[in-house]
């Protein structure tokens, strides 16, 4: 999709905290879909407990680079990546990592809500159960938290028997973010989370991610630049494989320094 606004969207109140912790530093990263090289040497870090959008057009790069975060890329042989990501300074990229755990510590949320098809409560539960072997009075606190975590509890807790599966795509979308807090994660990533979901559905999930903040990392994904301008801290501009501009997102939204993004975002191309 490309961008169509014709001004530059406004801008939301939280500010950028400048002097936060990096929690993910990205260095001189490459990567490659066989021949073809998806990322240029980029470098960006990710600040503790702030959110960070990716934009720019499609097909320059954003969902690449947000999928080496967690090496779900690892999946395709064809696939590499060159350079480091530190999370809190080891690198996820190199082979003796467990990629059990990283997954875990970087959790990821996808586009389409994709609930298992089992229970509201097994959905959660299923990925604690990998990891802790906790009793069934433990287990029901972790589900619980998670679903208050995911702004779902006071719709489910009268039947987290029934099926994930039968849940509306925005609450489906908000089980599939309490799934992923339910395994304590210090990194949340976020493809494009909202571009299934009604206008409602996307505010509430908005509203989610500005909560969450409080106590994850987070990096998203979005073709949306009024969402990016109102739920992130830090925006970073991409076009064709390289990052061209990132800084705290009102700078970058209200003075871009470079062409491209001025370009972007004021919908002159895309
Ligand atoms: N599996 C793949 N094999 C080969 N090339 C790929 C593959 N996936 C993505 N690419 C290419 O890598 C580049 C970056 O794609 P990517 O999906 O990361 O872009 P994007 O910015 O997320 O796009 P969109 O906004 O459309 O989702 C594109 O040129 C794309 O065609």
């Amino acid at each position: 999709m490309s961008a169509t606004a014709t001004a530059a969207p406004v801008v939301g109140q939280s500010q950028a905290d400048e002097s936060a912790a990096i929690r993910l530093a990205v260095k001189d990263l490459n990567f490659y879909y066989g021949d073809f090289k998806g990322l240029k040497n980029i470098n960006l870090n990710f600040l503790d407990r702030q959110v960070t959008a990716l934009i720019g057009p499609s097909g320059c790069g954003k969902s690449t680079l947000l999928r080496t975060f967690n090496r779900i890329y690892s999946l395709y042989p064809e696939q590499r990546a060159e350079g480091q990501i530190l999370l809190d300074g080891r690198n996820i990229l190199d082979p003796s990592i467990d990629l059990n755990e990283l997954r875990a510590r970087v959790g990821m949320v996808f586009q389409k809500p994709t609930p298992f098809p089992m229970s509201i409560y097994d959905n959660i539960a299923f990925g604690i159960r990998l990891y802790e072997r906790l009793g069934k009075a433990d287990l029901d606190v972790r589900v619980e938290e998670a679903l208050r975590k995911g702004a779902l509890w006071d719709e489910v807790k009268d039947k987290l028997k029934q099926s994930g599966m039968g849940l509306s795509g925005g609450q489906q979308q908000r089980l599939c973010i309490a799934r992923t807090v339910a395994q304590r994660p210090e990194v949340i990533l976020f493809d494009e989370p909202t571009s299934a979901l009604d206008p409602i559905s996307t505010g509430r999930i908005e509203e989610l991610i500005e909560q969450l903040r409080t106590e994850f990392t987070i990096a998203i994904v979005t073709h949306n630049m009024q969402q990016a301008a109102r739920i992130s801290q830090f925006t970073a501009f991409m076009y064709l494989g390289e990052l061209v501009e990132y800084g705290p997102t009102n700078r970058l939204f209200m003075n871009p320094t470079k062409r491209q993004t001025q370009d972007y975002i004021t919908g002159r191309f895309g």
